[in-house]
């Protein structure tokens, strides 16, 4: 277990212990937004994380339009996020990956005994079965969904969270989630927060 632990210290990536509860943003960040720092703000007090990683992608497969370059999209990341208890990471670029259901089996692997726990937005969640291999995400580690506006009904109606309608755990119990055995997932009615990515895109606001 130390020596894997090492390794991972090696490579640059964030620190975790065995028995913490970290929650991962996956995102293109292209750019980040105030949005996202509110989901990781209420993603740490509701689903009782110790600590958010950011996964800054190398790029999202389901999207054909190239991100801009990933060290301009992580400076602006970590412009962006400030917060003691947030990691902005390239993980993903640095060990080859860009499919989720591949990263989150490699940095189970990395960390044996910090409990994952994958963070989104609802709509997210009403795409996550066009994912590659979407199940075995679901199976492999506890997710918690966050509200976006305009996406609740369709996140609500979704394929992923009508095949596991059993497995939806209660928003009041949703603190507990890390720690839970997965199939786990919690859709957080959070105070909402409109900013995206494609609007500031369209309004030039990368420059
Ligand atoms: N305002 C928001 N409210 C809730 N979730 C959000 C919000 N913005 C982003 N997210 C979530 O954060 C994660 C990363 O999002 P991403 O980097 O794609 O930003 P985006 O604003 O959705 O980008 P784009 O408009 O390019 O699709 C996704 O799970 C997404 O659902
Ligand atoms: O694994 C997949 O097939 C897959 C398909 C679409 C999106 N994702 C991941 O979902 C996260 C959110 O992507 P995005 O572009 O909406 O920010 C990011 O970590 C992507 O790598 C993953």
């Amino acid at each position: 277990m130390l020596g894997r632990w090492l390794h991972a210290m090696r490579q640059g990536f964030p620190l975790a212990v065995p028995g913490q509860v970290v929650g991962l943003l996956g995102g293109s960040f292209d750019p980040a937004h105030a949005g996202h720092v509110h989901i990781t703000r209420e993603a740490l007090r509701r689903f009782g994380l110790d600590r958010v990683w950011w996964l800054v992608s190398p790029g999202n497969p389901l999207k054909a339009r190239g991100p801009a370059p990933l060290d301009r999209r992580l400076e602006r990341a970590r412009e962006t996020m400030r917060h003691p208890r947030v990691a902005v990471t390239d993980i993903e670029a640095q060990l080859g990956l860009r499919y989720t259901a591949q990263t989150i089996r490699a940095l189970r692997r990395h960390y044996p005994g910090v409990h994952f726990v994958w963070l989104m937005g609802a709509d997210n969640l009403a795409q996550l079965h066009r994912w590659e291999d979407w199940r075995s995400i679901m199976e492999a580690v506890p997710v918690g969904v966050l509200a976006r506006p305009g996406d609740r009904i369709a996140a609500r109606m979704s394929r992923a969270a009508r095949v596991y309608r059993q497995d939806r755990v209660p928003a009041a119990e949703a603190h507990r989630l890390g720690r839970m055995r997965p199939p786990a997932w919690a859709f957080v009615n959070v105070p909402m927060h409109g900013a995206s990515s494609t609007a500031i895109r369209a309004g030039g606001g990368w420059g």
